[in-house]
């Protein structure tokens, strides 16, 4: 068993063998193969375009190829090709940003880069407070400033001492909501421009944050932040407590941009770089057990 298949899909395997049963079988129905599909949460439509491409009894090898299709995606490796490396960190408040930026730096630092945090959410005082705590527990230095002053500000001075310092990589928090659509997306374009202007090619990576618990909701705000400044790829949150692993292929059809890793858990260590074979087959096993 994989680590994260075992942390991340053991609920959503669940529920697909309460639909199919968990014996090893050679080939499934149509009907069932439905029926568990969207019990692991994937999205109606993508089902049936997933079924209409199978025959009545479908194999697993048929299925695999048509699962794997779904991410046919740009890649997920991150080059780390420039120094410093700039990640701004955005999406919705509550889907996993700060922790997410707390499970980068401990991964990133424990494969030797020098990670530098910037808490550039400075619409709420407890994001300042949390990532600043995170700061502490992994030792790394934080760029912040009060409540209410300017987010661009804060992420001009980490990118800048980023490259002072020479540190290899800048994780950037960013608001999840303001007033409104419009105010957020001026603050997000804002904060793009003002990066540029400490390194002109900054921010390296836009990468959207993703509940993935939350089903089509999740997605469709992960759609707008899209809209609003671009994105080039996701971070799906919390696959360990839900029974809905089914959504990440959802969010890989519906977004149509590269995993680059999941979270399968609240401490820093619990991020495992998404590999869609490895999920594919995780998800395979369950249907047709073995
Ligand atoms: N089980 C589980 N919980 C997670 C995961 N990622 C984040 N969480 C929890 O989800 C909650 C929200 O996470 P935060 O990191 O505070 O979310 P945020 O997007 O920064 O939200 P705000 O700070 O409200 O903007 C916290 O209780 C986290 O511990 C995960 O992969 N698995």
């Amino acid at each position: 068993m994989f680590g994260f298949i075992k942390k991340g899909l053991q609920k959503t395997k669940e529920a697909i063998q309460t639909v199919v049963g968990s014996e090893k079988k050679e080939k499934i129905s149509k009907e069932l193969l439905e029926e568990a599909l969207l019990e692991a949460d994937l999205d109606y439509d993508l089902v049936e375009k997933i079924l209409d491409r199978l025959p009545e009894e479908v194999s697993k090898d048929k299925l695999k190829k048509e699962l794997l299709w779904v991410f046919d995606v740009p890649p997920n490796d991150i080059k780390f090709d420039d120094k410093p490396y700039v990640m701004l960190i955005i999406g919705v408040n509550g889907a996993g940003k700060t922790t997410t930026i707390a499970k980068l730096a401990h991964k990133y630092k424990s494969e030797g880069k020098s990670v530098i945090l910037g808490a550039a959410d400075t619409f709420r005082a407890a994001a300042i407070e949390q990532l600043s705590k995170w700061a502490e527990i992994l030792d790394v230095p934080i760029i912040k400033t009060k409540h209410g002053h300017d987010p661009a500000a804060v992420a001009y001075d980490t990118i800048s001492s980023a490259k002072a310092k020479g540190i290899d990589v800048a994780l950037i928090d960013t608001a999840g909501r303001l007033h409104n659509k419009v105010n957020l997306q001026n603050e997000l374009k804002k904060i793009v421009n003002v990066s540029k202007k400490a390194y002109e090619n900054a921010p390296h990576k836009k990468i959207l944050i993703i509940d993935g618990t939350q089903g089509s909701s999740a997605i469709n705000q992960a759609k707008v932040f899209k809209e609003l400044i671009g994105a080039d790829g996701v971070i799906i949150t919390k696959l360990d407590g839900t029974a809905k692993g089914g959504s990440v292929f959802t969010i890989a059809n519906d977004l149509a941009l590269p995993i680059y890793y999941v979270g399968v858990g609240e401490k820093p260590e619990d991020l495992v770089k998404f590999d869609k074979e490895e999920f594919v087959e995780g998800i395979l096993e369950s249907i047709y057990g073995g």
